[in-house]
């Protein structure tokens, strides 16, 4: 039978499972400050060995009851971390023990790491940081693509991670509501004049709705599909992804674009003097990716792999999606129902400042997401301080 657990229950739950010797001493705190999950960190008090148990709980908890969410998005998430780990284990906890009725997975304890966006938030820099998502990105989406592995056997693996309630959260709170008029969105009023405009947006609408319609409908590779800097522990050396509870086969330039969008929101948190190392995770994102999928691009079975221009066009149509979901995300994390503490703890006037400039950014990165390079991302920034420039 499924029960949330308590700091109690956890603990009777890891003594049940033999996860620590007879003679253990534990402790157990909930730490969980995601939007969803209770987390809960077990430590043996007498060798200090620790483990982490993630629970899913019926509803939302940002919200509470009245928001039910399917407890089955614990299966999606230990079963997306074994099939991370089996293309880049160093990227991702060990998952130790995962039980779907009690919605729970048992992984690493990560807390010798920072997430990222805390981290970033105050000022560190974490020179690896691009360049292990860059390669985690290229390896997990190459090797669940069609080019990658076998194409009846991805099929399969598409209807495993096949993830509609965790996807309408994406579809509605990310695609959608900010870009309307919708009871979800969260915003300081003085930005309603702002925000009205982007209601008013014929082009910007026209422009999300094809986006909205790729992730809706383009099933290309296994994503995390919610890569933002609070699902990334990290030190200067090391590089770990978790929770991705919202897994499912979408479009290749999603995983990117949230990352991307990411960094742009702490960069716009900073004073322009201190942007360089985020515009600089951002174009080495893109070059470790596009460099490890066209080294793995080689030991492609399928045949237009050899066909001259096939890869370009999947690594610029890449480039386009990851531009565009890259805008959609500053949009929402601007003014939608779920925030970023980058912006959101800045002092009001400076949070006010930059968030119309996320706004202005995300509408330009949308709109204009054909014809940007990813080097053209540092100017749009500078481009979309002022109104009208
Ligand atoms: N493997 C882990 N090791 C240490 N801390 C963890 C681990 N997984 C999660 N946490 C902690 O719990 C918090 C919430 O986890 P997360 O998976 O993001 O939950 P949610 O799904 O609710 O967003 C993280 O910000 C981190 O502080
Ligand atoms: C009501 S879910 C809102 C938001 O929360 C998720 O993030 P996280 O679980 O990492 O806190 C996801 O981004 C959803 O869009």
């Amino acid at each position: 039978m499924y029960e949330p657990l308590t700091e109690q229950k956890a603990i009777a739950l890891a003594v049940r499972l033999g996860l620590f010797g007879e003679d253990a001493l534990l402790s157990c705190q909930e730490i969980g400050d995601g939007n969803l999950n209770l987390v809960f960190r077990i430590v043996n008090e007498r060798t200090n060995d620790s483990i982490i148990i993630k629970q899913a709980l019926p509803y939302a908890k940002v919200v509470g009851e009245s928001w039910p969410l399917t407890l089955k998005r614990a299966t999606i998430e230990s079963q997306a971390l074994r099939t991370f780990a089996s293309y880049v284990p160093h990227y991702v906890p060990k998952v130790y023990y995962s039980d779907e009725t009690l919605a729970i997975t048992v992984m690493e304890d990560l807390s010798h790491l920072h997430i990222a966006r805390r981290g970033l938030i105050e000022g560190k820099t974490f020179p690896n940081l691009s360049t292990h998502i860059g390669e985690f990105i290229a390896k997990t989406a190459f090797y669940t693509s069609d080019f990658g592995m076998n194409q009846q056997q991805k099929k399969k693996l598409v209807q495993q991670f096949t993830n509609p309630e965790l996807c309408k959260i994406t579809e509605d709170l990310v695609f959608t509501d900010p870009f309307f008029d919708h009871d979800t969105n969260n915003f300081e009023a003085e930005l309603r004049a702002d925000v009205e405009q982007l209601w008013q947006d014929d082009v910007l609408q026209r422009e999300t709705a094809k986006l909205k319609r790729l992730f809706l409908t383009k099933a290309d590779v296994l994503l995390h599909g919610d890569l933002h800097t609070g699902s990334i522990f990290a030190s200067d050396e090391e590089t770990k992804v978790i929770d991705p509870e919202f897994a499912f086969y979408g479009p290749i330039g999603f995983d990117l674009g949230q990352f991307f969008a990411n960094l742009l929101l702490n960069a716009l948190s900073r004073h322009e003097r201190d942007r360089e190392p985020l515009f600089a995770h951002i174009e080495n994102t893109w070059d470790v990716f596009t460099r490890t999928f066209a080294e793995l691009w080689r030991e492609s079975n399928e045949p237009y792999a050899r066909t001259c221009g096939v890869l370009d066009d999947i690594i610029s149509d890449a480039l386009v999606e990851a531009i565009g979901f890259a805008g959609c995300e500053v949009i929402r994390r601007t003014i939608g129902l779920a925030h970023v503490a980058d912006l959101d703890e800045l002092p009001l006037e400076r949070r006010l400042h930059a968030k119309r400039h996320a706004l202005r950014l995300g509408r330009e990165l949308i709109v204009q997401r054909n014809t940007l390079t990813i080097k053209d991302l540092k100017h749009l920034v500078q481009q979309t301080v002022h109104v009208n420039s």
